[in-house]
């Protein structure tokens, strides 16, 4: 068996420490089936004293991520610290210029840099592998990269984060608060350092943009995402969802389009009976449409130490195999450029939420607002509040009852949807902003 692969590892929390414990636990397995062994011969963190509650005795420790990355006596360095910018990507960076392999789960430094660090591992000989960086434990990397080599990919989509649908299902499920939910998920280590990054999106917006990558082979590009995260669903949204036959997920989708390729992360209402609307809980599940293969679904952890550690350790194992081939899919510098299709062009059905002020002529006019845009209505639901209020629109002494009004229209297109409900509240028959969720028949 040839010498040990030496590892350098950057980061001692949720998943360093799960990635320190499962490659002690299957030392012998792992050894056998790379073909040599591989041991944690030196790390960082920011904190010297913490107990992880894993033995680093035999581990020197850097104070500097940067020394760490190129340091003589290690062959790759695993960087689990996050963060798009300082420390992870000094370090990413030092580490391939130093012709180190590199094994990273952060996603918001590859989403950011990944055109270019891709670039540098080319130049250097070495490997990128970040197949944790995407939806946790399921292998969503290398069966687009190589299982799907072959197909001509014309959609990804698919739950990619897995605090939000911990947050939606438990809202659904146990009627719980929206922070209740996330301070769980915080607990549990799912969650992102800072928790906003999920709950608005950029997550999901993050790995979306590297599969976008890898379906289309193009560069990655997560600026021109169309972002929504899931901040404003209220429990109403939730429980109409319910009556209606649908449940909200946060999906990121990409596909191509007519005008380019489309990239949306935003809460989607999907029919209770579609494969995507049973994923519950920290899972993810992600589909990818191939020419040759149809659609292909894998579902999973997304999140959760042990769950990511299976996928550093698997990117390890690959290293340890030499096992080569390019960070994204082809060479760096044969990426095509990325043309953004228009998200005002997205055509779906829309559920959009209206707090109606109930007087004369205020659905009429709603109506006839939507007809003058062609939008159908699927259904309308009206539900009276139980409080009453006055109007700040209408005389002092008037008192108008808001009601909950409840849309659900056919196919339309963005456009079409944003132009109307800007005249509806222009027209001054609604007490707050709409909320409108996209809907999507899988
Ligand atoms: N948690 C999860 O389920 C998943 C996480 N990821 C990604 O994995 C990476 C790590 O996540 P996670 O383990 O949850 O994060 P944690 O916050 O639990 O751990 C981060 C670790 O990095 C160390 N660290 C942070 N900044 C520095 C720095 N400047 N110098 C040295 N050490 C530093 C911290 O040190 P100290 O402990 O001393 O504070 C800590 O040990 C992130 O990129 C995340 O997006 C990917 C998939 C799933
Ligand atoms: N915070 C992320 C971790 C996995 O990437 C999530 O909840 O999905």
């Amino acid at each position: 068996m040839s010498n040990p692969l030496k590892l350098g590892l950057a980061g001692l929390g949720t998943v360093g420490v799960s990635v320190v414990k499962r490659l002690a636990l299957l030392e012998n397995e792992l050894a056998m089936s790379a073909g040599r062994s591989m041991r944690v011969t030196a790390v960082t963190a920011r904190s010297r004293d913490k107990d992880r509650g894993v033995d680093l005795s035999n581990c020197t420790w850097f104070d500097d991520p940067v020394s760490l990355a190129t340091n003589d006596d290690i062959d790759v360095y695993v960087e689990l610290m996050g963060g798009d910018s300082g420390a992870a990507e000094d370090s990413v960076r030092a580490a391939l210029k130093a012709g180190k392999h590199v094994v990273t789960a952060n996603k918001a430094l590859l989403a950011k840099h990944g055109n270019e660090l891709a670039k540098l591992a080319e130049e250097n000989g070495v490997q990128l592998n970040y197949e944790a960086a995407v939806a946790g434990g399921i292998p969503i990397i290398k069966t687009m990269r190589e299982g799907m080599a072959s197909n001509a990919i014309s959609r990804v989509y698919g739950i990619m984060n897995g605090t939000c649908n911990y947050i939606l299902t438990r809202m659904e499920l146990e009627g719980l608060s929206f922070e209740e939910c996330l301070q769980d998920a915080q607990r549990l280590g799912y969650a992102e350092a800072d928790p906003t990054f999920d709950v608005e999106g950029n997550d999901t917006a993050h790995k979306l943009a590297l599969l976008t990558s890898l379906a289309f082979g193009t560069q990655i590009e997560a600026d021109s995402i169309f972002l929504e995260g899931i901040t404003s669903l209220t429990t109403d949204d939730i429980k109409a969802a319910d009556e209606l036959g649908f449940r909200i997920k946060l999906l990121g989708v990409a596909q191509k389009t007519d005008t380019g390729i489309e990239q949306r992360v935003h809460p989607t209402m999907v029919p209770k009976s579609s494969a995507i609307a049973q994923i519950s809980g920290v899972t993810n599940a992600v589909a990818v449409d191939g020419d040759a293969v149809g659609s292909i679904t894998m579902s999973g952890p997304g999140a959760g130490g042990d769950a990511t550690a299976s996928a550093v350790v698997a990117d390890l194992v690959d290293v340890a195999r030499d096992f080569k081939i390019y960070p994204l899919g082809r060479p760096a510098a044969e990426l095509q450029p990325y043309v953004r299709a228009k998200m005002r062009a997205h055509e779906g059905g829309y559920y959009i939420r209206l707090s109606v002020n109930d007087r004369p002529g205020a659905f009429a006019s709603i109506a006839q607002r939507m007809a003058e845009h062609d939008i159908s209505l699927e259904s309308i639901v009206q539900r009276r509040s139980n409080g009453y209020f006055t109007n700040a629109q209408s005389e002092a002494s008037e008192v108008v009852k808001p009601q909950a009004v409840v849309l659900i229209t056919y196919e339309t297109t963005e456009e079409a949807v944003r132009k109307a409900l800007q005249q509806i509240e222009e027209d001054g028959h609604i007490s707050a902003p709409p909320q409108m969720i996209r809907i999507e028949r899988l």
